[in-house]
């Protein structure tokens, strides 16, 4: 990798690997991340998500490959360095004895240009908890203190973990919002999120890992390729039988359904969403996987 690097790329990553022991975890995955964007990884339980991002957060050595997080490499990542990063782990396993704003405050005296604890807290919504432990939060509401965390030191590049694990409905919309801001003030993002609504709805572009590897990678609209796009047209024929149709001109197949017979039953016309074309790709992937390591007979 060239060591000049241009500063429109926050997070660049080639071949990146990284064993446990016998266990491949990471087989060399590669992407970038340019500055401003929101970059969604996303993929199934064990894909390896919490592992590239703690590698490029410096917490874990990776076994291959390399990775730049704002020209540094992450392994040698100095304090100044950490403190252009803000970091919402998985699990921070906070079980503070301290109250929300004794923590925010603490965190805010460790960088040079804090936002300001008030803010904050308007921020991740906890303002009628600000004087209550930590210990004694909910789930939901501990893990807005973790956000908090993460965004007071004014980042420039933000890691969220699963961010909104636990967050009610009315939470997750809030914190949606709270990232458009963060986004409309230059805040480049990678997010990991079992979400799809939210990952469609927050970021430019998503990366699909599965089995340690990048199986997919593009802007939002074209994860899956076109034809995993495609609208669907369901219904029930005359015999009461399920019948679907996939096909770009969904109104003029159904105006051609009506025309041939009687009312159908139960008619839609489903625009698969990222949810519905991540399933497809990862459904895909296993089934190739499968077939790939099948013992030869
Ligand atoms: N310290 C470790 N020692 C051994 N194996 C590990 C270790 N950490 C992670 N793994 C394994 O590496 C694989 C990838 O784990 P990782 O936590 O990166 O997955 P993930 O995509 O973040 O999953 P999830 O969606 O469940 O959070 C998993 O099979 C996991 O069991």
């Amino acid at each position: 990798m060239a060591e000049t690097r241009g500063t429109d790329t926050v997070v660049e990553v080639r071949d990146l690997r990284k064993s446990y022991g016998a266990f491949t975890a990471l087989d060399g995955v590669s992407f970038d991340i340019a500055r401003g964007e929101t970059f969604a990884l996303l993929g199934p339980n064990g894909a390896g998500k919490s592992t590239t991002i703690e590698i490029l957060e410096g917490y874990r050595a990776r076994s291959g490959g390399e990775a730049r997080v704002l020209g540094v490499d992450p392994q040698h990542g100095g304090v100044e360095w950490k403190a252009r990063l803000g970091i919402v782990l998985q699990n921070t396993g906070e079980t503070g004895n301290v109250t929300v704003r004794e923590q925010l405050a603490h965190f805010a005296g460790m960088y040079a240009n804090p936002r300001g604890v008030d803010e904050v807290i308007r921020m991740v919504g906890l303002e009628r908890q600000e004087k209550t432990l930590i210990r004694r939060l909910s789930g939901g509401q501990r893990r807005r203190v973790d956000v908090a965390l993460g965004v007071i030191g004014r980042p420039e590049l933000l890691f969220l973990d699963e961010p909104t694990t636990g967050f009610d409905p009315e939470a997750r919309r809030s914190f949606w919002e709270l990232i458009r801001l963060l986004k409309s003030e230059g805040t480049s993002i990678l997010l990991t999120t079992h979400y799809l609504d939210e990952a469609a709805q927050l970021s430019d572009r998503a990366g699909v890992i599965a089995g340690g590897r990048l199986i997919d990678i593009g802007r939002i609209d074209e994860i899956g390729g076109a034809e995993a796009r495609v609208p669907i047209v369901r219904w029930t024929d005359a015999d009461g039988i399920p019948r679907e149709q996939r096909t770009a001109r969904p109104g003029e197949f159904v105006a051609r359904l009506l025309a041939d017979g009687p009312e159908p039953g139960g008619l839609e016309i489903v625009r698969p969403s990222l949810e519905d074309v991540y399933l497809t790709l990862v459904a895909q992937h296993s089934t190739t996987t499968s077939l790939e390591t099948e013992p030869v007979r």
